[in-house]
C-alpha cells in the first residue's frame, strides 16, 4: 500500500492512513548543502518524519537532495522515527536524475535496511544548480522521449559537475584517512560536448513497441529510447543515427529480441578519429542467414549490403563519408564460446587515430572494431601528458632517464608507447591477448622497438620466474591503469616487492583508488599528488593520476 509523506516543516496533513503524518517537529534542523559553493546555496530544511512503519515499495515521499554519490545519483538523508516505540532511523534515499538542492517528490522502489532507491516523480523546487539540459532526451523515463541513460549530470553547469566530481574524490580520500589536500583541481574540457570517439547504439523496441535505435533508458534492459539527437559524440552522429533508424523502420528490418532470440539488427557502433576525421561503422546482427524485410525474406548479406549502401549515402550527405564499414555477426551457441564474425563490406579494415603528446610527439593507432581505445581522444592526451609529466620524464636528456618502465594493465599499449621515447625499455602486461596483439602492432607502426608486451594476469605475470628474469632489477617507474575494480592483493604485493622509486597510478574509480593507495602507502610508498582529469563530461565518471614515490 502506498502512502504520501511530507517531510518538510509543514502544517499540512496527508490523508493516507498508513503513516502518522502529523509533522513531528522534535528537532527540525537546518542543514547546509555543502556539496560546493555552500555560501551561494539556499539551505535545505529537514525535519524528522514520524512514520507508523518504515518505507516500503510504492510510498511517495517529498525530500531534499543533500549530495550526489559516485554513481551520479542524488542522495537524500531522511531522519525518521518509526512506530509507537519511536525507533529512530536515518534513511539514505537514492534518486536518479535529482541533484543537490532539489526538493523532489519520489516514489520508493526498493528498500534495504537503511537504504532506499526511488524514482523521481516531480521536481517541487529546483536546485539553484539546475540548468536547462541541452538534450531533449535528458530526464526521467516517465516523460515522453526522455529517460536516456547516456548522461547523468547534464542538468548542471559544467563547472558544478567538475566541483561535484572533485569533491567525491576528496570524500573517498577522507573516508580512508588520506589527505584530501593532495588532490589538485580537476582538469575539465574547454568544450564538454561532442567529445566521444566511439558510441554503441542498440536496436530494439521503444516503450510503445515501435522500432527504435538508440540507448537504453537508465535502469531498463529491454527497452530502447529512439534517439533523435545526442550531444556526446558529434553533430554527424546526432543526424546519422535517427536517419538510419528511420531507414530500417521504413524498409521493415527487424531488431533482435534477446528474450525471444528472434530478429536481426543488434547494434550500430560508430567510431570517429577525432584527430584524423575517419569514420568506422559496425553493424552487429544475429547470425540469421535469412532476414525479413517487410513482407519479403532476403539473404542476410544482401540486407547488410543494402544497409551499408544507405549508411554510406547518408553519411556522405551529412559530410562525413564512412571510411570503413563492417557487418559483424554475433554468434552465441550453446556449448561453445561466443564469437563475433566480422565482414568488411567497405573501405579500410581499421580506423586510424592520432594522439598529440608533449614534445611534439605524435602517435598513430590503428583501431580494429574489437580494440579498446580511450573514448575521449583529446582528454586521453591530457591524461597521458600528466603521466609523463608526473613521472618526471619531460626532460628526455636528464641523467635520470629510466632504465625500465612497467606499464601494467596496458590494454593496447597506449601509455607504454607514450613513455617509450623517454625510457630505455618498456614492459607491458595485459590480460587480453587481442589487446596485446594490438599493442605490438601499435609499437611496430610507430617505429617503437623498445617495448615488449606480455599476456596474462598482472599479479601472476609479475611473480613468474620468466618475467622476473626479463625485467631485471633496474625498474625505475611502474605505471598501473587497472579496471574499475582496482588492484587485487597479489598485484599489490608484487608491486611492493619490485619497489620502484616512482609509481604512477592511473585510475577510473576514486573508491578503489583510495583503497589501493592505503595499501601502497602502508607498504612503503608516499602519496605525493593526485591530478584528476575529466574524460567523461556530463557523466559521473572521472580519471585520476596519482604520483607515489618510495619512502
Ligand atoms: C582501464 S584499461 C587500461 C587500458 C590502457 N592502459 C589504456 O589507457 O588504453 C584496463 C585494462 O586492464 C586489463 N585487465 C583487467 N584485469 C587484468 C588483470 N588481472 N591483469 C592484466 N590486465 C588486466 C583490461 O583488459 C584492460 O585492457
Amino acid at each position: 500500500m502506498s502512502g504520501r509523506v511530507q517531510n518538510e516543516i509543514t502544517w499540512r496533513t496527508a490523508r493516507h492512513s498508513s503513516f502518522n503524518l502529523k509533522p513531528w517537529r522534535r528537532s527540525a534542523y537546518i542543514k547546509a548543502i555543502d556539496a560546493f559553493e555552500p555560501q551561494r546555496l539556499k539551505r535545505a530544511k529537514h525535519m524528522i518524519l514520524e512514520l507508523s512503519r518504515g518505507f516500503r515499495h510504492g510510498d511517495e515521499v517529498e525530500l531534499t537532495i543533500d549530495k550526489m554519490n559516485e554513481r551520479g545519483l542524488g542522495v537524500a538523508f531522511v531522519e525518521t522515527v518509526i512506530g509507537p516505540q519511536k525507533m529512530e532511523k536515518r534513511y539514505e534515499v537514492f534518486v536518479r536524475k535529482a541533484i543537490p538542492g532539489d526538493r523532489v517528490r519520489v516514489r520508493i522502489d526498493k528498500t534495504r535496511r537503511k537504504r532506499a532507491s526511488a524514482t523521481l516523480l516531480e521536481i517541487l523546487e529546483p536546485s539553484q544548480l539546475r540548468i536547462e539540459p541541452r538534450c531533449r532526451h535528458f530526464g526521467t523515463r516517465e516523460e515522453a522521449e526522455k529517460g536516456c541513460g547516456g548522461c547523468t549530470l547534464q542538468s548542471m553547469r559544467y563547472r558544478h559537475q567538475l566541483a561535484i566530481k572533485e569533491r567525491l574524490i576528496k570524500e573517498n580520500f577522507q573516508r580512508v584517512g588520506l589527505d584530501p589536500g593532495l588532490v589538485l583541481p580537476l582538469k575539465g574540457m574547454d568544450e564538454p560536448w561532442y567529445y566521444r570517439n566511439k558510441m554503441e547504439f542498440t536496436f530494439g523496441d521503444d516503450a510503445e513497441r515501435h522500432f527504435a535505435l538508440g540507448l537504453y533508458p537508465s535502469g531498463y534492459k529491454f527497452e530502447i529510447l529512439n534517439l533523435q539527437e545526442c550531444h556526446l559524440q558529434s553533430e554527424f552522429v546526432s543526424r546519422f543515427v535517427p536517419a538510419m533508424s528511420h531507414f530500417c523502420a521504413s524498409v521493415g528490418l527487424e531488431p533482435y529480441h534477446s528474450r525471444r532470440d528472434e530478429g536481426w539488427l543488434r547494434n550500430l557502433t560508430i567510431r570517429e578519429g577525432k584527430r584524423t576525421g575517419e569514420v568506422m561503422v559496425e553493424l552487429m546482427t544475429s547470425p540469421a542467414t535469412e532476414v525479413r524485410l517487410g513482407t519479403e525474406t532476403v539473404d542476410a548479406e544482401q540486407a547488410a549490403r543494402a544497409f551499408a549502401a544507405e549508411a554510406q549515402r547518408l553519411a556522405s550527405e551529412f559530410g562525413r563519408p564512412i571510411t570503413s564499414f563492417y557487418w559483424s555477426r554475433y554468434i552465441a551457441e550453446k556449448g561453445s564460446r561466443t564469437r563475433i564474425e566480422e565482414t568488411l563490406l567497405h573501405g579500410e579494415p581499421v580506423l586510424s587515430e592520432e594522439m598529440h603528446l608533449p614534445g611534439e610527439q605524435r602517435l598513430r593507432f590503428e583501431i580494429h572494431p574489437r580494440a579498446f581505445f580511450q573514448p575521449n581522444t583529446l582528454q586521453a592526451e591530457q591524461l597521458y601528458a600528466e603521466v609523463i609529466e608526473r613521472a618526471g620524464l619531460l626532460d628526455a636528456d636528464s641523467p635520470n632517464r629510466p632504465q625500465t618502465v612497467l606499464d601494467l594493465y596496458c590494454g593496447t599499449g597506449t601509455i607504454g608507447l607514450c613513455l617509450a621515447p623517454y625510457a630505455e625499455r618498456v614492459l607491458g602486461i595485459e590480460l587480453q591477448p587481442d589487446a596485446v596483439d594490438n599493442a605490438r602492432k601499435n609499437a611496430t607502426d610507430n617505429q617503437i622497438d623498445n617495448a615488449t608486451f606480455f599476456v596474462g594476469d598482472v599479479g601472476k605475470v609479475l611473480a613468474s620466474p620468466e618475467f622476473i628474469e626479463a625485467r631485471g632489477d633496474a625498474i625505475d617507474l611502474v605505471v598501473v591503469d587497472p579496471p574499475r575494480s582496482g588492484l587485487f592483493d597479489q598485484a599489490i604485493e608484487q608491486i611492493l616487492e619490485i619497489a620502484a622509486p616512482t609509481l604512477v597510478y592511473v585510475s577510473c574509480n576514486p573508491k578503489t583508488l583510495a583503497d589501493n593507495l592505503v595499501a601502497l602507502t602502508a607498504g612503503g610508498y608516499q602519496l605525493e599528488v593526485v591530478q584528476p582529469v575529466d574524460l567523461f563530461p556530463q557523466t559521473y565518471h572521472v580519471e585520476n593520476v596519482a604520483l607515489l614515490t618510495r619512502r
